[in-house]
């Protein structure tokens, strides 16, 4: 399975096709099996696009896909590129991946690790510059892991490994943020602090940003819109308090939520068994109640 490119549009890193994502009719199989199914999507530069769905959905192998990591067949452009025609350096200085799970090599300290998300920047057989170094110093810092910088990476936490591993995606200075996951294993304060950070990135570089995540809530109050994935087709998509309907999350998910408004966007509340859930659609406007 190979990526074919886009009509009219040129090979490469940097073409026409503008600095959010454009797909087309991607399919994407793992294991023999179709997982993602001929999904379109536009993402114009600068937008936050929440990526949501059930446990097995498709979001990591789309994630996957975009970022080059998986043969797909369709139409995509990242960043302008192709990831199927772009080589591996030139499309992770337009694109980072914040992968689920991290590899981590025995004995890399925090700031290798983190430096190593300047690789696609450096000459081939060249070495990091100071400019390099300012960076990863920047992401160090910016991340709160400046304490930590010089300890193997293998002996963190799960939430400060999590933070080691997006400061070395924005080290990459990509034009396209793909993160699978960023906030699963932090605390509610590092949560906050990560995403306010990407979102300040997003104002500030005009930072586009694919985020999958499974809390909803903290889903909606950064992202601009939800595209909500069920067996890798678009259930839903739409800014997150269209989406995050307790019908559709109910047929999807099969959850009892309530959806409360909030100050920062719709919070999603689990409701416990016998907590008086009704699966009834919301009133629109103009209904008769
Ligand atoms: N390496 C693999 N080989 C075979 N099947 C795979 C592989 N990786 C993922 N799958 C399958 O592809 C489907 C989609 O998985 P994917 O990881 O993309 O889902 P997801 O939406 O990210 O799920 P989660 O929320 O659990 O992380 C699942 O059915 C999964 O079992």
């Amino acid at each position: 399975m190979t990526g074919r490119s886009a009509p009219g549009a040129g090979d490469g890193a940097g073409d026409e096709a503008g600095e959010g994502l454009w797909c087309r009719d991607l399919d994407v199989d793992r294991g023999g099996v179709r997982v993602v199914h001929g999904l379109d999507l536009d993402v114009p530069p600068g937008q936050w696009l929440g990526l949501v769905g059930p446990n097995g959905a498709g979001k990591t192998t789309f994630l996957h896909a975009v970022g080059g990591l998986l043969a797909f067949a369709g139409h995509v452009r990242v960043a302008g590129a192709d990831p199927a025609r772009t080589g591996e350096r030139a499309l992770a200085r337009l694109v980072a991946l914040m992968p689920q799970r991290p590899v981590v090599p025995e004995g890399t300290s925090v700031r290798e690790l983190v430096g190593l998300g300047r690789t696609p920047h450096v000459p081939r057989f060249g070495v990091t510059g100071p400019h390099d170094d300012a960076v990863v110093e920047r992401c160090l810092e910016r991340l709160c892991l400046e304490h930590v910088a010089d300890r193997p990476a293998t002996q963190l936490s799960g939430g400060e490994l999590q933070r080691v591993v997006l400061a070395r995606a924005l080290a990459q200075e990509p034009r396209v943020l793909l993160l699978d996951e960023p906030t699963s294993a932090l605390d509610i304060g590092h949560q906050q602090t990560v995403l306010d950070l990407v979102d300040d990135l997003r104002r500030e570089a005009g930072l586009t940003v694919l985020a999958a995540m499974h809390d909803l809530t903290l889903a909606a109050q950064y992202a601009d819109r939800l595209v909500l994935l069920e067996a890798g087709r678009v259930a839903a998509d739409g800014p997150p308090a269209a989406v995050l309907d307790p019908v559709v999350l109910h047929r999807v998910y099969g959850a009892r939520v309530e959806v409360l408004p909030a100050g920062s966007g719709p919070a999603v509340v689990p409701l416990r068994t016998g907590a008086g859930f009704v699966a009834h659609p919301r009133p629109r406007a103009g209904d008769r109640l």
